[in-house]
């Protein structure tokens, strides 16, 4: 079956961003000497700890390239925002086009939608998710078709779907999300899974199982629930780095980046830290800020992991460009200000 174009254009942009074959974009356009400094061994990518982490930003950041259309360098959707929470979703979506993605949407509830509206106009925001309180049983059928199909009419220009920020709990809402990411996995998109969307997949696991394109990105609550659930114990901190192997490989196929002190990230095969930069500040929507970042997560593996390597770094430093400035009183739009900058 020929791969749609949206798989192609993903593919491409594996290839930009990873130098795959030695090119980097810039490459591409100039024929000069493949990239050093990133190394792959036997189709796994390998890499040392810290230094490596600037290396992946180097080798997997795409350059600005005047022959591209609006839309090339990225076009990513955020599946959250409720009555409850706007901000989650607001800080992923604005991430995202701060690292250099084109288009930013954002499919949240009608209660969210006005007031992610008003955060910025940068943002397409599609008010068509529902909670239980605003369904008669009797309508959700429909509504769900609805909702589904709403999705669907985007879905293949999708280069990555961010499932979670500010989604919440309620039931019926949920419901509606395990099958926007069936959807997406049927149509190869590649999906990272935070904040709520964590809480759903963990109830669910078969949502996730054996899906190589799906990245989640628990903090510490998330990845003791999903540790409790997977592996039937409690986390282990003297071994952190196996028990997070053997989750990622008992799941199956999906990346875990592991936020903490020191992120850990692992593909079931591998796992890499990121420890450089970051800031004493724990205010609210830093994860948030992450999930967006991993609009690089792309068609084949090492990607994957590559696309954890460089969110958490630029994340990082972003943190740490932002303590820097604003000390105790940094926040999460504060960090969000320092994206992007070298
Ligand atoms: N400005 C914004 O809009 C921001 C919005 N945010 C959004 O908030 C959502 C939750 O994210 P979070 O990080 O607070 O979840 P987390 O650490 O697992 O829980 C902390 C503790 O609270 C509890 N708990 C949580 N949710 C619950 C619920 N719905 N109903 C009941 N209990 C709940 C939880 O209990 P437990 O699950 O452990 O029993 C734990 O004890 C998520 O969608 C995120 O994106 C954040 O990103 C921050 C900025
Ligand atoms: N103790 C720490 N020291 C330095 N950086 C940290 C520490 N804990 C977390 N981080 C970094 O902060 C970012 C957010 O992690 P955090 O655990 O706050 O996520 P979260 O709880 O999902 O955030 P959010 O409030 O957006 O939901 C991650 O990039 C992580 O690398
Ligand atoms: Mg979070």
């Amino acid at each position: 079956m020929l791969a749609s174009s949206a798989v192609l254009r993903r593919q491409q942009l594996v290839i930009r961003c990873l130098g795959v074959g030695g090119y980097s974009d810039h490459n591409i356009n100039t024929n000069q000497k493949p990239m050093q400094g990133v190394r792959f061994s036997s189709g796994a990518a390998s890499f040392s700890l810290e230094a490596d982490a600037e290396n992946v930003l180097r080798a997997i950041t795409p350059t600005l390239d005047p022959n591209r259309h609006k839309g090339q360098a990225g076009n990513i959707a955020v599946i959250g925002g409720c009555r409850e929470y706007t901000g989650a979703p607001y800080f992923a979506a604005i991430s995202a086009l701060k690292i250099g993605a084109d288009l930013s949407h954002v499919f949240c509830t009608r209660d969210a939608a006005s007031v992610i509206k008003s955060y910025s106009p940068e943002l397409i925001v599609h008010p068509i998710l529902e909670e239980s309180y605003s369904v008669r049983d009797e309508d959700k059928s429909f509504i769900l078709e609805n909702v589904l199909g709403e999705v669907d009419k985007w879905m293949e220009r999708f280069d990555c779907l961010v499932i979670g920020p500010g989604l919440g709990r309620d039931p019926f809402l949920l419901d509606c999300v395990s099958k926007i990411i069936k959807h997406a996995r049927q149509s190869n998109v590649p999906i990272v899974i935070d904040g709520d969307g964590l809480f759903l997949i963990t109830n669910w696991l078969d949502l996730v199982s054996g899906y190589h394109l799906a990245v989640l990105t628990p903090n510490v609550n998330e990845y003791k629930r999903l540790v409790q659930k997977v592996l039937s114990c409690e986390v282990n901190d003297e071994d952190a780095r196996e028990q997070l192997l053997s989750l990622a490989k008992r799941i199956g196929g999906v990346t875990i980046l592991r936020k903490g002190k020191a992120d850990l990230i692992s593909d079931g095969e591998t796992v890499e830290s990121v420890s450089i930069y970051g800031s004493p500040r724990r205010c609210g929507g830093q994860g948030d800020i992450l999930s967006g970042r991993q609009v690089f997560v792309s068609d084949s593996r090492n990607p994957t992991m590559l696309g954890c390597i460089a969110g958490s770094t630029l994340m990082r430093k972003a943190a740490s460009l932002a303590f820097e400035n604003k000390k105790r009183s940094t926040l999460t739009t504060d960090i969000i200000e320092c994206l992007g900058r070298r």
